[in-house]
């Protein structure tokens, strides 16, 4: 089986590309195209990569008859073993977040700059309607592209699904002509799957009220996506003075959603597209303008949305960007003959139990130069700006004074009473 090497492509080299192989029809038609297609052009590199779930017994087998029809094709193949646990709730969804996760570590490792999946036209219409049914409003009912880019690591890398004009019963045939083999996923018939009912149950009455049912409903989807890029454009103008930064300005935000809502909430769905946020329903949205209209002034909001945590702060809503390692305190060299905190010194005092680092506990105060007062550390963290949700940095104490502050200062006096060269520094660590 291939191993995990890592092998970029030469600067002299070609372009490299990757077919998301499961094993099914969609994709073996895919595969087979793309290196039919490919086989003169001297210029590509074709890759393999399958997505072992972990979770069927069958699955082992999927991943031989992957690896066996990228050694037919001539291809190179690797994979990856993902550890989902089957017990915990949507499975579907965290298989599929897992998979395009995975999918792109391989793109990276490789230097793959397209990944192609095989994503059909009855795919489309099936989720249009999932979407419909959730209540969705255009971007939802836009369903998928047929390309989009990610950054992900150092290059980007564009996912594309050239087969979203096709139709299932197309690929079916093209598999047949050419005397494709392919494998069936159980699960695909298990109708606890809401896409599944809708694929074996609706679909088919659907087609029977309107033939070209799967055509026109995967055709709605490319014109509302068309609608979907003009209501982002519209956006950007309307937002001109509310995005600031990466934050939205909830001053003129609220005064817009006083006087236009339905452009309020465009500005709002196209701020959590941009920080790849799932689309919230229009009651959790219109919660949300309920507390920001009845917040006080300058006071803290709160929302947990899709797993990450949003927050009002000094007028401006902005995703919290939660630390995620742990504060570490480390001896640093001196950058000049005034700063340091060099090494032999920590040793020392750490062996004399003279050094400590605490948390804060609300009262501590600091003074940061010579001629100012100490200051609380609430005001101190004011003035550098610093959300309170990121006042936990941990506090310097030697000889039981504080000393300093992680990320705002150093106590003046000691620094200049201490005699050696002070300066400590934290880093996080993930
Ligand atoms: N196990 C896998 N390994 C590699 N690629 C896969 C795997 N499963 C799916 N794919 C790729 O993703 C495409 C879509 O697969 P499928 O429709 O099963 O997945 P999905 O993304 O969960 O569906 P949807 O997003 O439409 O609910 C496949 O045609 C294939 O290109």
């Amino acid at each position: 089986m291939a191993s995990s090497r890592k092998s970029q492509p030469s600067p002299k080299s070609t372009k490299r590309i990757a077919v998301a192989l499961s094993g099914g029809l969609d994709s073996v038609v895919l595969l087979d195209t793309v290196c039919k297609s490919q086989a003169k052009n001297k210029n590509t590199e074709i890759f393999v990569f399958h997505i072992h779930h972990g979770l069927q017994k069958q699955a082992d087998d999927w991943l031989i008859f992957c690896e066996q029809l990228a050694k037919k094709y001539k291809v190179q193949f690797d994979f990856r073993l993902l550890h989902l646990n089957n017990a915990e709730g949507n499975i579907e969804a965290r298989a599929r977040a897992a998979r395009y996760e995975a999918l792109t570590d391989l793109c990276e490792e490789y230097g793959i700059e397209d990944l192609l999946l095989a994503h059909h036209q009855n795919d489309q219409a099936e989720t249009v309607l999932l979407q419909l049914l959730r209540g969705a409003g255009v971007a939802g009912l836009s369903g998928m592209p047929i390309s989009k880019a990610i950054q992900s690591g150092m290059r980007p890398i564009t996912l594309w699904r050239p087969l979203l004009d096709q139709s299932r019963a197309e690929l079916e045939a093209y598999a047949k002509e050419h005397k494709l083999k392919w494998i069936e996923d159980p699960s695909n018939q298990d109708r606890k799957y809401r896409r599944n009912a809708i694929r074996k149950d609706i679909i088919p009455k659907l087609e029977k009220i309107q033939p070209e049912a799967i055509t026109n409903l995967a055709r709605s989807a490319s014109l509302l996506s068309d609608a979907q890029l003009l209501l982002d454009r519209l956006a950007l103008q309307d937002g001109k003075e509310i995005f600031s930064n990466e934050s939205l300005n909830t001053k003129p935000l609220l005064s817009l959603a006083k006087s236009d809502l339905p452009a309020a909430n465009n500005i709002l769905r196209f701020w959590l597209k941009l920080n790849e946020l799932a689309m919230p329903s229009q009651e959790r949205i219109n919660a949300w303008w309920r507390d920001l209209s009845n917040v006080k002034a300058d006071a803290q909001l709160e929302w947990t949305h899709d797993g990450k945590v949003i927050r009002l702060w000094r007028n401006q809503l902005q995703l919290a960007s939660e630390p995620t390692g742990q504060w570490v305190f480390k001896a640093i060299a001196a950058r000049s003959k005034h700063l340091g905190l060099p090494a032999a010194w920590v040793k020392e005092l750490q062996a004399e139990g003279r050094i400590a680092t605490k948390i804060r506990t609300g009262s501590e105060k600091l003074q940061t130069k010579s001629n100012s007062p100490r200051k609380t550390l609430k005001n101190l963290f004011q003035e550098a700006d610093i959300p309170p949700w990121q006042r936990n940095a941990p506090l310097l104490y030697i000889d039981n004074q504080l000393i300093a502050v992680a990320g705002v200062g150093v106590s003046y006096p000691h620094l200049v009473q201490s005699g050696p060269r002070l300066w400590p520094e934290w880093q996080e660590t993930s």
